[in-house]
């Protein structure tokens, strides 16, 4: 892939072009970003990566092969319109914002286009990530490939299918902050019991790090793990008991399926949007 586009310079885009361009698959001239007013935010991308920033969207798009769209879902369809004259048949377009289906940039951009929906998570920007992607039809095997080197370069990306983005973004798009928001409480329990801040901080850390890393290369279900940690009598089975009685696992289990289902909302107020205008 030679030019790569992004439309949107915020935090999203700001992980993606930072791994790219570490990674060099991308020569940093070679990858475009605007926004839609920031310009001091265009000229501190341009200092730290090279990039090359313009508000010329013509110049922007001509002879991109990839344009990824990267704005919150309130300003997809003013943003997407903004170069929708200059996209091409021969560009993928990859879309990182929540909610917007295939089928709604299909309708958006009213030509053949090739079109990617991917959703990173901000752990993207240490090149963690884990991302999701799907493809319409005119998806060529090699964009494919070369969309999912990039989502590679920000951590570990897998093919779904379209119909499950929504749960994707539900799951680990939204994901990292389930975990921030368990290690809040943890933090603010430690203090609670008389550990200092910063030891607190690494002993959650570790044991964040390394609950993970067994999740990862043990063979055994998270359950069974979670068993061995919890002795007949004990502390943890004291602990758990607590978060049994407060529904913690069913409050856990319907926060996802909130967020999946404000996923798809927020993919028909852009449809609508669309409709609307
Ligand atoms: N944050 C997250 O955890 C994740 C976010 N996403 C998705 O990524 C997308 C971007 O999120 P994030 O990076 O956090 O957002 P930010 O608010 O950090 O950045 C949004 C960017 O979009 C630009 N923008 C707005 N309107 C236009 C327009 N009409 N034309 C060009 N650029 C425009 C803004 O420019 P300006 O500053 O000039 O207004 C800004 O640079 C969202 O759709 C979100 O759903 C996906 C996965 C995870
Ligand atoms: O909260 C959001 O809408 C975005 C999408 C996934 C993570 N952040």
């Amino acid at each position: 892939m030679r030019k790569v586009v992004f439309v949107g310079a915020g935090s999203m885009a700001e992980a993606l072009i930072a791994r790219i361009s570490a990674n060099g698959i991308v020569k940093n001239g070679d990858i475009w970003v605007t926004n839609r007013r920031d310009g001091e935010r265009l000229n501190d991308l341009r200092e730290r990566y090279g990039v090359t920033a313009t508000y010329d969207k013509e110049a922007l798009i001509k002879g991109a092969d990839a344009v990824v769209l990267a704005m919150k879902p309130k300003d997809a369809v003013a943003g997407l319109e903004s170069v929708m004259p200059y996209l091409t048949g021969k560009m993928l377009i990859i879309s990182v914002i929540a909610g917007l289906s295939i089928g709604t940039i299909e309708g958006l951009v009213d030509k053949e286009l090739a079109i990617a929906r991917a959703m990173p998570n901000t752990s993207a920007a240490i090149g963690k990530s884990a991302t999701g992607l799907a493809f319409n039809s005119y998806v060529t095997g090699e964009q494919a490939a070369q969309a999912k080197a990039l989502f590679e370069t920000v951590g570990l990306a897998a093919f779904v299918e379209e119909s499950q983005l929504d749960a994707v973004t539900g799951l680990s798009g939204s994901g990292p902050a389930y975990i921030y928001y368990l290690v809040e409480a943890m933090e603010y329990s430690a203090l609670e019991i008389g550990l200092e801040r910063d030891l607190a901080k690494d002993l959650i850390v570790q044991t964040l790090l390394g609950a993970a890393e067994m999740l990862r290369t043990s063979e055994k279900p998270s359950r069974q793990l979670r068993h061995e940690v919890t002795s007949p009598g004990g502390t943890t089975e004291a602990g758990i008991r607590v978060l049994e009685n407060n529904q913690v696992h069913d409050s856990m289990i319907q926060c996802i399926l909130e967020a999946t289902a404000h996923s798809k909302k927020l993919g028909s107020m852009i449809s609508r949007q669309f409709e609307a205008g």
